[in-house]
């Protein structure tokens, strides 16, 4: 007789989608709306995860589906390896002391100071005034706020808002920490500050991030892995620095678009087109990471293609702490040049994208 097992969900793995689909009753219509469609995604142990996609195309439901707020209407959720959607009430409340979630919004109970409100979900848990004190104090620390304990959050910052929300997530020692759009209301600098703390956080006490945004500079800037998720579906997924060095889906592609350092000027990108005529010049971008980074290489372009190179924009970053570099240069778009760049391309072992032709 041949027994079906389940599939034991690997040690390394935090959170896996197996075959998840969500579906929302429409209103007014015959039918239903697919939120999510069949997605299968790992979420490694110890990672900081992103889920990125534009408006609408499913990441909160996604987000919600791990602590339980949705069930999925097929597949499976697992949270180091228990079934989300096969919880009673009971099983609910303790996987939600597992995980912690921050909020684009805080969600800070206004009527609390600080210390009450990190206090919070140990008090519902039934913690002792003592072990309460023992544990808010540390954490108060750990995100740098120790001096406010007895501020209210009418009278903190933005940043300061999503301090004591991170704290607050941390109070019943999770193992994995979710965060929805947690730096979308902070302005850049601060965005970055809180960025550097959920980095600290996943280092210091090894805990799992998987954090939901709109925004490519936030995986840029924090994830070690990226799902791109589009109208439902995952379209692409890896190590950060290998999905942004060589996207290869639209969306992917489209949401790096947008990065500071990605974008054309706008005479260029205005009189870009798809196909060359005679004259027109190849407005290529080339992307180096590695070794390649730290050669002469648009002295060494210049010379191999024995023709006037201009650039027209670049950029140098780091990824997940590693360097890379963006060039978008332009070069006369007949073949003999054009076959002399692809040369020179191929021997270095650069990433091309020809972007279009511009006259
Ligand atoms: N409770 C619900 N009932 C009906 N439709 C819903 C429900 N929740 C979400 N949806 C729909 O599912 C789709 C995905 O929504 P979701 O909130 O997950 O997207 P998102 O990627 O988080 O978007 P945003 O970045 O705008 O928050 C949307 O079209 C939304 O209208």
């Amino acid at each position: 007789m041949i027994v079906s097992v389940p599939k034991p969900s690997s040690d390394d793995v935090s959170v896996a989608f197996q075959g998840v689909s969500k579906r929302f009753a429409a209103s007014g219509e015959s039918g239903a709306f697919t939120a999510l469609n069949n997605v299968d995604l790992d979420v490694g142990l110890g990672s900081i995860t992103g889920i990125i996609g534009r408006s609408g195309a499913g990441k909160s439901t996604l987000i919600r589906l791990v602590n339980g707020l949705e069930k999925p209407s097929s597949g499976k959720v697992l949270v180091d390896g228990v079934d989300v959607g096969a919880l009673d009430e009971a099983g609910l409340r303790n996987l939600r002391r597992s995980v912690g979630m921050i909020f684009q919004h805080f969600n800070l109970l206004s009527s609390r100071t600080v210390f009450g409100n990190v206090a919070l979900p140990l008090e519902i848990a039934g913690v002792d005034r003592r072990a309460i004190e023992a544990r808010v104090r540390p954490l108060l620390d750990l995100v740098g706020l120790a001096d406010k304990h007895a501020r209210y959050p009418a009278e903190l910052s933005g940043g300061q808002k999503q301090r004591i929300g991170i704290a607050r997530a941390l109070a019943t020692e999770p193992k994995l920490l979710l965060s929805d759009e947690a730096t979308s209301a902070l302005d850049p600098e601060t965005t970055q500050s809180i960025l550097e703390l959920l980095k600290r956080i996943n280092a210091e006490l090894g805990l799992t991030v998987l954090l939901i945004t709109h925004e490519m500079e936030v995986v840029k800037a924090v994830t070690s892995d990226v799902a791109v998720i589009d109208k439902g579906e995952i379209v692409e997924r890896g190590h950060t620095f290998d999905v942004f060095t060589h996207p290869k889906h639209e969306t992917t592609r489209a949401l790096l678009s947008g990065l500071p350092g990605s974008k054309l000027p706008d005479a260029v990108a205005r009189g870009l087109k798809p196909a060359a005529s005679a004259g027109d010049r190849a407005v290529v971008r080339l992307t180096f990471f590695g070794a390649t980074a730290e050669r002469p290489l648009v002295s060494q372009l210049i010379k191999s293609v024995g023709a006037e190179v201009n650039i027209i924009a670049g950029t140098i970053d780091e990824i997940g702490g590693k360097p890379y570099g963006s060039l978008v240069v332009a070069y006369a778009a007949d073949a003999e040049t054009s076959g002399r760049a692809e040369r020179f391309f191929t021997e270095n072992g650069l990433v091309t994208e020809v972007l279009g032709y511009v006259a």
